[in-house]
């Protein structure tokens, strides 16, 4: 068996608007690199992180606070070394605690042989989560982990469904460079939404799960529509409106906050597409004083893997 594997631990987009808390898909353009190897030492010990100032101490670290959580149940007679190659900014709004905390479950998994399944590894993954968001949720995680395009059925206990990935379906995002924690994202929500909202947002996700079937890309753009998160959230990202506007009038199939925010994501049909709408939204910026980066991916149905 492996003594150390080096991981690409991509970047991932929760929510796609109608799912919160329950759609995720994966990118492959940007994301982490992890090595973890073993030790002699028994625990958890953080040696390198290079990009981000984040902490070593294992249990501050979503990565070791997963890994420790992982180590708890599987009982080695050994320990893991973590170096974590940041390349994703935390409060990004593209899973960046979600690559650590699930980057180094998947790997410590590899180098016990596979004991666990896709599931119990973002179970795993999920304590880490936990730490930066406040909340058990699995909607980053889970696409890291399976790939492609996922739906968080439950949580608890979790069940995660792998959907199909239509082929020609590539994502741009644009983030501006302000960080927004997720657990303030989150505290912001209210905790009742009227009824008419939850009813038109269920019938959004319904549809949007469809027509990742049936590869109905008329459907899909008329399923991405956010009316319960996206109201509350979107004030806390400069030019929001603008730059969403700038997306669909380029023939973006659909635009919304990625994950938390401040990221915004969008879905196009056809890489020429794709950059069109990374164009019309860096136009949007460009104007103004916000530094920016942008990403055109495919969709990443292999998730996480070894480099
Ligand atoms: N390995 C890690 N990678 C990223 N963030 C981490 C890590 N360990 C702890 N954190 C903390 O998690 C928070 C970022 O997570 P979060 O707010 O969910 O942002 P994102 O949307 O980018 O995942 C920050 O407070 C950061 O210090
Ligand atoms: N469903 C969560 C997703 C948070 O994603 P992140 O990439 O911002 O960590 C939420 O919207 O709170």
């Amino acid at each position: 068996m492996k003594n150390e594997i080096k991981i690409f631990s991509p970047a991932t987009v929760a929510n796609v608007s109608c799912g919160f808390d329950v759609l995720g898909f994966c990118l492959d353009t940007i994301g982490d690199e992890m090595i973890i190897r073993k030790t002699n030492k028994k625990g958890v010990f953080i040696t390198k992180i290079e990009g981000f100032d984040l902490p070593f101490d294992a249990e501050k670290n979503v990565a070791g606070v997963s890994a420790l959580a992982m180590i708890a149940d599987a009982k080695p007679d050994f320990g893991f070394e973590i170096e974590i190659y940041k390349r994703i900014k935390p409060g990004s709004g593209i899973g960046s605690s979600s690559a650590s905390a699930s980057g180094s479950v998947f790997a410590i998994n590899e180098l016990l042989g596979r004991p666990y399944n896709k599931t119990q590894v973002t179970d795993f993954a999920m304590k880490g989560e936990a730490l930066a968001s406040g909340s058990e949720h699995a909607d980053n995680l889970a696409p890291g982990i399976f790939g492609g395009f996922t739906l968080v059925k439950s949580s608890s206990p979790l069940e995660v469904l792998q959907l199909p990935t239509p082929n020609d379906l590539y994502a741009t995002i644009i983030h501006p460079q302000i960080e927004i924690k997720t657990a303030d994202a989150r505290a912001i929500l209210p905790k009742l939404f009227p009824l008419q909202d939850v009813i038109t947002q269920s019938a959004n996700v319904g549809s949007f799960v469809h027509a990742l079937h049936t590869n109905d890309y008329e459907l899909l753009k008329r399923a991405l529509q956010d009316v319960i998160v996206e109201p509350h959230r979107s004030i806390l990202i400069p030019h929001y409106a603008e730059v969403k506007s700038a997306a669909l009038n380029n023939g973006a199939l659909g635009a919304g906050i990625s994950g938390a925010g401040p990221s915004i994501y969008t879905l196009s049909k056809g890489i020429e597409n794709a950059k069109r709408v990374e164009k019309a939204m860096r136009d949007v910026y460009a104007n103004t004083i916000i530094a920016f980066e942008t990403y055109v991916s495919r969709i990443n149905t292999e998730g996480i893997r070894e480099i």
